[in-house]
Parts: structure tokens; sequence; C-alpha cells
């Protein structure tokens, strides 16, 4: 479905949803010591009402040394120290245990490095009033990157249609990493059986969305290259994506044939 202003929304149906609780915008880091004063900084004054966590991987550079400052001088930020790196989704499912833990009503995932725009926070939180999830789209229309390289640019429209053809999903950008989620959305994705480390972690948190019969609309963004530090993306990462999406494809179809649910 489109609603005309580039959003796009799976899983629509008429439902009540209820209040938003208080938000927790989780930031996760590995090395980002170049721009966790900024982000948390921007985020803290485009939704003064929301809470931040920084989920650091023990990074090298001192990231959460300074998110340890940070948190001393707000009690709206909060740092969850993990022992090492061991890949965006292990991060991300630390970060949503301790925000369900801490009883927020909301949980949203941002990049440390600017890459997505705090200021554009509100009009995620203003769609998750009628939706389960919330996605930040590049490839919708009104959506769009600036300085992002042509190589990026393939890699990730490649994955999104890749992964729409292999599992049969209608949304545009399913590997993106700017979101919203209700905390009762969260609850349902079933995360203790999440696997997924690296960035196919989106992926598979947006595929159990909608098969769970989740609302998820997705709103377009501004995705801005950064400009210090740099990704984390590796051979690994894309190497894990597409062979889980593949096997998430093969065990779908499977299933279908079968009548039994075997793609988790
Ligand atoms: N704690 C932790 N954080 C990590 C790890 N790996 C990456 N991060 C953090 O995750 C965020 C995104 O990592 P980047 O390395 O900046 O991602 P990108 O290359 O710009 O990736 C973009 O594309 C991905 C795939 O589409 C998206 O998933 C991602 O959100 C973003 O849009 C950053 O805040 C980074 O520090 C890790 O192992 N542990």
């Amino acid at each position: 479905m489109n609603d005309g202003d580039g959003t796009r929304a799976a899983g629509a149906q008429e439902r009540q949803f209820g209040p938003l609780g208080t938000a927790l915008v989780i930031i996760p880091t590995y090395n980002e010591a170049e721009n966790i004063k900024a982000i948390v900084g921007r985020v803290r004054s485009a939704v003064p009402e929301a809470h931040v966590l920084v989920a650091d991987d023990n990074s090298p550079d001192g990231t959460g040394k300074l998110a340890d400052e940070l948190a001393a001088a707000d009690d709206q930020v909060h740092v969850l120290h993990r022992k090492g790196k061991e890949g965006l989704g292990a991060a991300y499912i630390a970060g949503f245990r301790w925000g369900l833990e801490h009883d927020y009503g909301v949980l949203i995932e941002m990049d440390a490095d600017g890459s997505h725009q705090p200021e554009e926070l509100p009009r995620l939180l203003t769609a998750l009033k009628s939706a389960d999830l919330v996605l930040g789209s590049r490839w919708v229309p009104g959506g769009r990157t600036v300085n992002w390289p042509k190589s990026r640019q393939f890699i990730s429209r490649g994955g999104s249609l890749y992964s729409r053809l292999a599992l049969g999903l209608s949304l545009r950008d399913i590997t993106g990493g700017y979101r919203a989620f209700r905390r009762e959305t969260l609850e349902g994705l079933g995360l203790d059986q999440v696997a997924s480390q690296g960035y196919c972690f989106q992926v598979d948190l947006a595929r159990r969305a909608v098969k769970a019969g989740y609302h998820v609309i997705e709103v377009p963004i501004t995705f801005v290259e950064r400009e210090l530090g740099d990704s984390k993306m590796s051979r690994d990462i894309l190497v894990e994506a597409l062979w889980r999406v593949t096997a998430w494809g093969v065990g779908e179809r499977v299933a279908k044939a079968t009548g039994r649910d075997r793609s988790s």
C-alpha cells in the first residue's frame, strides 16, 4: 500500500493502537568516539522526552568511557557495556532486552554515525501512533541518500530486492537500521530465536514482523553517509546475509509446501 506521501504499509488492517509510552533510542556503538557526543546531543534536542541507551561493545577507541561521561551528566542517557564485538544483531538484542526490562513503550534503532537524522525522529514517532513498526526508508518516494557511495547503494538496494523476492515481502528498505518498534511488537517477534549477527538482523526482524501480521509502515528518510569514523560493513556480514536470507526463503517455501513452519 502506498499512502501518497511516500509512506508505505504492509500488514495494514483496521486496528486501534494504544498510546505510545516513553521512547528509548538505542544506539549500538563500535569505535564511534568521534560521533557519540554529537549524536546523543542531537537526539536529546530532537526528542527531549526520549531516553538514550548506548550499547557499546567494549570499543577500543574509548567510546564506552565517553558514553559514561554523557550518562553521568544526563539521567536520560544510559550505557550498556558489552564484553566485546559480537555484531550489530547481538548489540540490539541486548539493548531491546534492557529497554523492555526498564518498561519503555517504544524502542528505536539508530546508527551512531549521523547517517540517521535524529531530527526525523518525531516523524517516525507520529507514524508509530498508527502502526506496530515503523521503518525509516531510503527507497520509498521522498527517501534519499546523501554522499553514499554508489557501491553501498548497490549493495543496499540489491539486498532489499533479493530479500523481497526470496521472502515475498513488499517492503522497500528491508536492510535499513532506523526503526521504531512498539514494545508489544518486539515482545511478539521471538527475540530468543534471533541468531542473525550482522546487518541481516534488520531483514530478520522485518520478516518476522510481517509474518506475525504486524502493521509495518515505511516512512521516507534522508540517509547521510558518515563523515567521521569507519563503516563496520565487511565481507562476513554480506556472506551471513546472503546465506541466511536464502535459507529463510527456502524454509518458507518448504513450510508452505508441507504446511509446517520451519523458517525461523
Ligand atoms: N555494539 C556494536 N555496534 C556495532 C557493531 N557493528 C556495527 N555497529 C554500530 O552499528 C551502527 C551501524 O554500523 P555502520 O558500520 O555505520 O553501518 P553502515 O555501514 O553505515 O550500514 C548501513 O547499512 C546497513 C545495512 O543496510 C544498515 O543495517 C545500517 O543501519 C546502515 O544503514 C554504528 O553505530 C556502528 O557503530 C557491533 O558489532 N557492535
